[in-house]
C-alpha cells in the first residue's frame, strides 16, 4: 500500500492561513509539522512521520528527567521521539478557550487552567504510547503507558482552522496506527473470576480501557464454571473463530490451557506420539519416535457417565454440548459448510492477561506478571511462536483399556511430587494461591516415590568448554557447576533458527527405569514467583524441544536442597547426581505402581501409560518475549 497517497486529500486552502502548520502531499516524509505546546516541555516543534513522531524544544527548560502534572500526564524529558509502532491510541480531546497564568509552572498544560491571566484557544490531543522496559525489575512490568499530550495555541480568530488541522494530522497519525497491519481488531475474551485471588474481573476492568482506546473489539465472556472456555472453545465454528483475530484469557496457566486445548483439540492433525511398551517388550531402536504413532486418530469420546476432566476428550459427547441458548453467537454447532481452521495457523494468536496463582507462561512469554503489559502487547500485536505439547493418556490405570485421551499444554507436565502436589492443592482451593504452599510441605514430608519407566529420544547438548575440557566441579553433595545457560529472550537467536537448514543434532533412543521422587517434562522454563529461574532455567519458547527432569529416589534433605535451589535466583537446581536432566522432542512414560496421577498444567491427571511429544512453534501469542 502506498502510504503517502493517503495524504493527499489535505485541504490546501486551509495551510495557507497555517503560519506554522505544514502538511505534505506525498513527495516529503513529514507528513505534519508545527509548532506544538507540550506537557512538561513547553513549546516543540513536532513533526510527524510515517513512522516516527518526534518533537524539538523551542525552550530551554530545568533538567528534570521524568516529570507530571496533577497527576496524569507523565513525559520523560529526555525522549524526543515516539515509534508510531509504540503508539496505540490517539484521542483528540477537545478544543476551546483557556486562560493562561503567565506565572505558572512554564510548559505545564494543566496548569494553564487554574489561573486567568491571558487568554488563548487551546487544541489538545493525547497520544497513547507504550515503553518498553529493560531494566531489571522486568518480573514487575515490562511495557509503561506513557500519555503524552500534545496542544496548540492560537488566538480565537484562526481556532476553526486550525482544530481542523490539527484534527487532519491525528486522523494521519490515526491512519498509520491502522497500516500496523498485525494489530488484532477484534478478540474473544474469556474472563475467569475465580483464579487467583479471585480478581480476574477486576483486572479486565482495568485493562479494558486500554483496548476500547484503541478501537479493539471484544466480545467478553465471564467464565462460570471449570470447562466452561473450552467448551466454547471447542464448539465455535470455525467460520465464527475465524472472524477473530485471537482469543485472550483473563486468569491463570490453568485458563490459558483450557483455551489452547478447546481450540487445538478439533483443529490440529497430527499423529499421537508413540505408545509407551509393555513391561519387558523390546523397543525398536530403528523406531524414529516421533514418527511412528497412529496415524491421525483423535480420541474417541468419553463412554458416558465416566468422569473426566473436560479438557480429556477431543470432541464433545452429548452431555457437553453446551445450552445453545446462554450463548447464542457462540455456538452455532454443527456447520458443515464450515471452513477448516489449521494448527500452526499464522492468522489466529492466543493471548494472556495474568491474574492467576502462578502465571508461569505470561512470565515467559512478556517477561513480566503485569496485566498492562501483557495488554499492550496484545494491543501493538506483538507475535512469537509457541511450542506446544502433546500430551496422550493411554491408560488410567494398570487394569483398565488402552483408551487414548489427548491434551495440549504450553507449559509443564509433571510426575510424582507434582501429581501429588496437585491433588493434595485440589482440597484447600478455598486458600487461593497459598495452597500450593501448604500442599507442597504436606507432600514433601511425605516423601513418597514412585517407580517408572521413561524412555525417550535424548538430543545431545552442544557441549560447553567447561563440559570438554572435563572441568566439571563435584561436591562432597553431588552438587556440580552449571554449564553455561542461554536463556530465552526477545528475538531469540535460538528460537528463530531454522533447523531443517542445520545439520541434525546427535540423537540416540535412552531407557530410565527406577524409583523417581519426580518426572517433569518442561516446555518453556516456567517462571515463576516461587522459582525466578523456572524448572529449567535454558528452555526455550519455540526451540521445539521439551526438557526432561527426572529426580530419582534420595534422602529428603537432598530433595529438599533440589526445592531451595529451584527457588533461588541463580540457583542450580539441576546439578545433583540425583536430577538427571535430557532435552528430547518425545517421551514415554509407564508406571509400575497402583496410583500413577501427573499434573498437567495445575490439572490432575491419572495415567499409567503416557507420551508426549513437542510441536514446535505450533501457536502464535501475542507477546514480544522476555527481556532479559
Ligand atoms: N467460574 C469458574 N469457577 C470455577 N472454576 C473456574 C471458573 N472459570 C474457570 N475455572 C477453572 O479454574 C481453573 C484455574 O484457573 P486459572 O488458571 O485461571 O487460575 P489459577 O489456577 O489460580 O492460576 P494458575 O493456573 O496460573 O496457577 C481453570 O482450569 C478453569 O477451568
Amino acid at each position: 500500500m502506498d502510504r503517502d497517497a493517503d495524504f493527499s486529500e489535505v485541504d490546501d486552502d486551509d495551510n495557507h492561513s497555517l503560519a506554522n502548520t505544514q502538511f505534505d502531499g506525498g513527495q516529503n516524509p513529514s507528513i505534519l509539522t508545527s509548532n506544538f505546546f507540550m506537557d512538561q516541555l513547553g513549546e516543540v516543534v513536532l513533526t510527524l512521520e510515517s513512522d516516527v513522531l518526534s518533537w524539538k524544544s523551542m525552550e530551554s527548560l530545568p533538567n528534570e528527567d521524568i516529570s507530571s502534572c496533577l497527576g496524569i500526564l507523565y513525559a520523560s524529558r529526555g525522549d524526543t521521539s515516539i515509534k508510531i509502532s509504540e503508539v496505540y491510541a490517539v484521542e483528540f480531546i477537545d478544543w476551546g478557550l483557556v486562560h493562561e497564568n503567565r506565572h505558572a509552572n512554564p510548559g505545564c498544560l494543566s496548569g494553564h487552567l487554574s489561573e486567568v491571566c491571558l487568554s488563548y484557544q487551546w487544541i489538545w490531543f493525547l497520544a497513547y504510547v507504550s515503553f518498553r522496559c529493560t531494566g531489571s525489575e522486568c518480573m514487575v512490568s515490562n511495557c509503561q503507558r506513557v500519555n503524552l499530550l500534545f496542544g496548540l495555541r492560537w488566538l480565537t480568530l484562526l481556532v476553526m482552522t486550525i482544530s481542523k488541522h490539527v484534527k487532519c494530522g491525528m486522523t494521519r497519525l490515526k491512519t498509520l496506527l491502522g497500516m500496523e497491519t498485525d494489530r488484532p481488531k477484534s478478540l474473544v475474551v474469556f474472563v475467569n473470576p475465580r483464579s487467583g485471588k479471585r480478581n480476574g474481573c477486576q483486572v479486565w476492568e482495568n485493562v479494558a480501557p486500554l483496548f476500547t482506546q484503541a478501537k479493539v473489539k471484544t466480545k467478553v465472556i465471564v467464565t462460570e464454571r471449570a470447562g466452561h472456555a473450552f467448551d466454547a472453545m471447542t464448539s465455535i465454528t470455525n467460520r465464527e473463530l475465524s472472524s477473530y483475530d485471537g482469543v485472550v484469557a483473563v486468569g491463570g496457566d490453568g485458563l490459558f490451557n483450557e483455551i489452547l486445548n478447546g481450540v487445538l483439540l478439533s483443529r490440529h492433525k497430527a499423529p499421537y506420539p508413540p505408545v509407551p511398551l509393555d513391561h519387558g517388550q523390546a523397543v525398536d531402536t530403528h523406531n524414529d519416535m516421533v514418527n511412528h504413532g497412529p496415524t491421525v486418530t483423535m480420541a474417541e469420546p468419553l463412554p458416558s457417565g465416566e468422569d473426566e476432566s473436560p479438557l480429556l476428550s477431543s470432541s464433545l459427547d452429548e452431555s457437553q454440548v453446551p445450552n445453545i441458548s446462554t450463548y447464542p453467537r457462540f455456538f452455532s454447532l454443527y456447520d458443515n459448510n464450515d471452513p477448516e481452521i489449521s494448527f500452526p495457523n499464522e492468522h489466529f494468536r492466543f493471548g494472556l492477561i495474568p491474574s492467576g496463582s502462578t502465571d508461569a507462561i505470561v512470565i515467559c512469554t512478556t517477561g513480566a506478571r503485569d496485566p498492562v503489559t501483557s495488554a499492550l502487547q496484545i494491543i501493538l500485536g506483538e507475535r512469537l511462536r509457541l511450542d506446544i505439547a502433546q500430551i496422550v493418556r493411554w491408560k488410567t490405570s494398570q487394569m483398565s483399556k488402552h483408551e487414548p485421551r489427548v491434551r495440549y499444554t504450553a507449559s509443564f507436565a509433571g510426575y510424582g511430587f507434582y501429581g501429588d502436589v496437585i491433588t493434595e492443592s485440589e482440597k484447600y482451593r478455598w486458600m487461593g494461591p497459598k495452597r500450593y504452599d501448604y500442599a507442597g510441605t504436606k507432600v514433601f514430608f511425605r516423601h513418597r516415590s514412585y517407580e517408572a519407566e521413561v524412555a525417550f529420544m535424548k538430543v545431545e547438548p552442544e557441549k560447553t568448554d567447561a563440559q570438554a575440557n572435563g572441568k566439571r566441579l563435584k561436591t562432597l553433595w553431588g552438587l556440580s557447576k552449571d554449564p553455561k545457560r542461554v536463556p530465552c529472550r526477545a528475538k531469540c537467536p535460538i528460537c528463530n533458527t531454522n533447523r531443517t537448514s542445520e545439520p541434525q543434532q546427535e540423537s540416540k533412543l535412552v531407557r530410565v527405569k527406577g524409583r523417581f521422587l519426580s518426572i517433569g517434562a518442561a516446555v518453556i522454563s516456567c517462571r515463576n514467583e516461587k522459582a525466578p529461574d523456572g524448572l529449567v532455567a535454558d528452555a526455550h519458547l519455540s526451540d521445539g524441544f521439551l526438557h526432561l527432569i527426572l529426580i530419582k529416589d534420595c534422602p529428603r534433605a537432598l530433595y529438599l536442597w533440589h526445592l531451595t535451589q529451584l527457588a533461588r535466583k541463580g540457583g542450580s537446581p539441576l546439578n545433583f547426581d540425583f536430577v538427571e536432566h535430557y532435552k528430547t522432542t518425545a517421551f514415554t512414560f509407564t508406571s509400575f505402581g497402583e496410583e500413577s496421577v501427573w499434573n498437567v498444567d495445575g490439572e490432575v491427571l491419572p495415567a499409567h501409560k503416557l507420551s508426549a511429544q513437542v510441536f514446535r512453534g505450533l501457536v502464535n501469542v501475542f507477546a514480544s518475549g522476555p527481556e532479559t
